[in-house]
């Protein structure tokens, strides 16, 4: 069974048909880089994987149960800005993953639970590279430690699916190496499936595994949103090919098609 797998699945607000027609199945293990043009729905379809976007129609299942309506802790997020607490030091944004979680189960957290809550808490940050900055508060800490942090919140409490949002849209291209470095390696050491939305056609092709545009194939000029994108190309991608060429010689593809994206204004 998939771990993830959804049949003509649609997203409407009100009369606003975001996403039609989306059917697919993913694997644990699978890193999906999400591309296409700003509003077509990418942030829209995260939400519905992490729970706070209900599904309008069609199906979408985890574990071939239909996916919970709310956030859980089998499903992280890191959005491109704002996910961290500035009032919290680093610990106290990791621990308030743990906090929130637990607060709904049992109420505060006291004792060897905390204890445990803390030494997870810890760890968590080390992964990151953090360490080093464990009682700092956020605006001490640069664009790309803010998003470490980010990541650390989401992996505190061990999630399977990774759910990120233009995480390094913010960040400078040498951070950003540093941080495609860091998620390939959580991926890999923790066995994670990712989902990540990107405006840069080069880091969808350098991080991913699979690669999907999203797009619409029917326009109504009379009635903007009458319709909603899809999936127009699932792409699986080598992990040995160039990734810069690769990029490239597919921006080329999609413009000959006429899919705008973002992407191709940084590639042509
Ligand atoms: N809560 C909401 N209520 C009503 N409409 C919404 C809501 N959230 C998003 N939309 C609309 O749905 C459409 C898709 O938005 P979404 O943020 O998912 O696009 P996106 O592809 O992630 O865009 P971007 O690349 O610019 O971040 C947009 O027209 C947006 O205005």
């Amino acid at each position: 069974m998939s771990l993830l797998s959804a049949k003509r699945l649609e997203k409407h607000y009100g009369h606003h048909i975001v996403l039609e027609n989306l059917n697919f199945s993913v694997e644990q293990g699978e890193f999906v880089t999400l591309v296409g043009a700003s509003g077509c729905g990418k942030t829209t379809f995260l939400k519905m994987l992490l729970g706070t976007q209900a599904i309008s129609k069609g199906t979408l299942l985890l574990d071939g149960q239909p996916i919970p309506n709310e956030p859980g802790p089998d499903r992280g997020v890191v959005f491109q800005k704002y996910s961290v607490f500035p009032h919290l030091t680093v610990l106290g944004n990791v621990m308030m993953a743990d906090e929130l979680h637990s607060a709904k189960l049992l109420g505060k957290t006291f004792g060897a639970t905390r204890r445990r809550a803390i030494e997870n808490a810890n760890a968590r940050i080390d992964e990151v590279g953090l360490g080093h900055a464990l009682h700092k508060y956020p605006h001490e800490l640069s664009g790309g430690m803010q998003q470490r942090l980010a990541i650390a919140q989401a992996l505190m409490m061990r999630p399977r699916i990774l759910l990120l949002d233009e995480p390094f849209g913010a960040l400078d291209p040498g951070i950003r190496q540093d941080m495609h470095a860091l998620i390939t390696r959580l991926w890999q050491e923790q066995q994670l499936t990712i989902f990540m939305i990107t405006h840069d056609l080069k880091e969808a092709f350098a991080l991913g595994t699979r690669l999907w545009v999203f797009d619409k194939t029917r326009h109504d000029p009379q009635a903007p949103n009458a319709y909603g994108a899809t999936i127009t190309y699932d792409l699986p991608l080598g992990q040995h090919t160039d990734e810069a060429l690769s990029a490239q010689a597919f921006s080329q593809q999609l413009a000959e098609r006429g899919v705008a994206t973002h992407t191709q204004e940084t590639l042509l």
